[in-house]
């Protein structure tokens, strides 16, 4: 369970128990059980724990070694952009580990065609790289859908972008304004209100609104996105527009594309909400998550039917960190390796921490399984690790760590034995 540390380890991801008191909402059993047909689930229910939010229970006697839940593929997954030459976009395959002596130099070599002008290929800050031509088709079966695509308009004739103020650092000083240590659900809302208002149609025609400067932004760069957002804003926005593409299908396809197990909309926006945690432990984290929000809105999205509005993107970016799990080099993050990426796998997002884990997760390509470590007996929480609790660390150490990266303090069974120890002694 994690969010993208190689882009800034300031900006991983977590929650807080309070916020899923939401917790044992009936739909949230629902979505989990009813996936039980087509996977195993149904070996476990999500109810609420003493310590934080939901947890998964057995709901039998559960042998050592039986897979608890397997996804065969996120819901929204992205491949860092410092790795998407080597990390094949469908299959997940680095091209480092899966070299066969001729792709050492370092990239894979198929990659999505893009037609520039002139019909000439061209390759853009967004083009997904593939370990072969049939997990490229399959990404091209799956989401036969223009992405990245940006409003075909003709060029102006003066594509100077210096001639361009950068439209979207002026959100830094919004949030560097607030007092962010009186941040409040409400003041959140009220930030996110005042980015759409300022950039709403209504204000389309004023010139020097923000509309107006990304449109030119968006005329000039062709949609590029290194120079308006940074490189981790960047990846998010790639995330959001991943799931939201997959949205998208769901509602025009009926939901059949829907992945096992990877959950639906409905599905995701029961997991826990991390945003205003998030924000009160960085509050630089708003205006990035404002950028990517209108960055999708006006620059990317302008050539779908309809604009998405912020509750979608607000719903995948408040969830994302805390919820979504790495996409690591080695397909388990218990070993050194790089995160490669990140993705969202709905139903694994309800297993909580423990510092002495019932199950481990493993990543096969896209897909990500959960293993129990020993039996389980009924009723036992079902649990993975967050950190690593291999390292011979104690309490005091795993907590610090644990509230880092995810802001709770663990309540598990291991902690609170290993607090009352260092209590006696003391
Ligand atoms: C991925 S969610 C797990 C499911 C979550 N409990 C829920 O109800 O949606 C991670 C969050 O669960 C809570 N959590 C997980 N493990 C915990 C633990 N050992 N002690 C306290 N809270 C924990 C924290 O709020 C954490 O941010």
């Amino acid at each position: 369970m994690i969010a993208p540390p190689n882009a800034d380890p300031n900006t991983l991801a977590p929650t807080t128990p309070s916020q899923a008191s939401s917790s044992s909402s009936p739909a949230s059993k629902t979505s989990i059980e009813s996936s039980s047909d087509s996977s195993p689930a149904c070996l476990y229910a999500i109810r609420p724990t003493p310590y934080g939010g939901r947890g998964a229970f057995a709901n039998k006697r559960i042998p050592k070694g039986t897979v608890v839940l397997d996804c065969e593929a996120p819901y929204a997954s992205v491949i860092c952009r410092k790795f998407k030459k080597e990390v094949c976009a469908w299959c997940f395959a680095w091209c480092f580990e899966s070299g066969d002596g001729t792709r050492r130099k370092g990239s894979w070599s198929v990659r999505l065609s893009v037609r520039g002008e002139a019909g000439k290929e061209k390759e853009r800050a967004w083009t997904p790289w593939f370990c072969s031509e049939g997990c490229r088709d399959l990404w091209k079966t799956l989401l036969n859908y223009r992405t990245t695509k940006v409003k075909a308009k003709s060029k102006p004739a003066n594509t100077q972008k210096t001639t361009l103020n950068h439209p979207l650092t002026h959100l830094d000083s919004w949030t560097a304004k607030a007092n962010m240590a009186d941040v409040t659900g409400e003041s959140v809302d009220w930030w996110w209100t005042l980015a759409e208002t300022t950039t709403s149609r209504g204000n389309m025609k004023k010139p020097g609104k923000i509309m107006d400067i990304l449109e030119a932004w968006n005329e000039v760069s062709g949609g590029g996105t290194e120079e308006l957002l940074t490189e981790y804003e960047a990846d998010c926005a790639r995330f959001v527009l991943d799931g939201l593409v997959r949205q998208a299908l769901e509602t025009s396809e009926g939901g059949d594309t829907a992945t096992k197990t990877a959950g639906r909309w409905p599905d995701l926006l029961e997991l826990q909400d991390n945003e205003l945690q998030h924000v009160k432990s960085r509050p630089y984290m708003l205006s990035c998550f404002i950028r990517v929000y209108l960055f999708l809105k006006y620059v990317v999205l302008t050539a779908r039917p309809s604009r998405r509005e912020i509750g979608e993107c607000e719903g995948h970016l408040a969830r994302d960190h805390g919820n979504v799990f790495g996409i690591w080099e080695k397909g388990s993050d218990d070993e050194d390796g790089e995160m490669l990426g990140w993705g969202m796998y709905v139903f694994g997002s309800y297993f909580n921490h423990d510092c002495t884990p019932t199950l481990k997760k493993m990543q096969h390509g896209r897909s990500l399984h959960f293993t129990t470590t020993r039996d389980i007996e009924e009723g036992e929480e079902l649990c993975i690790n967050y950190i690593d609790v291999s390292k011979g660390n104690g309490v005091v150490k795993r907590n610090e760590e644990v509230s880092k990266g995810w802001f709770f303090v663990c309540g598990c069974a291991r902690c609170e034995r290993e607090r009352k120890e260092l209590a006696v002694a003391e």
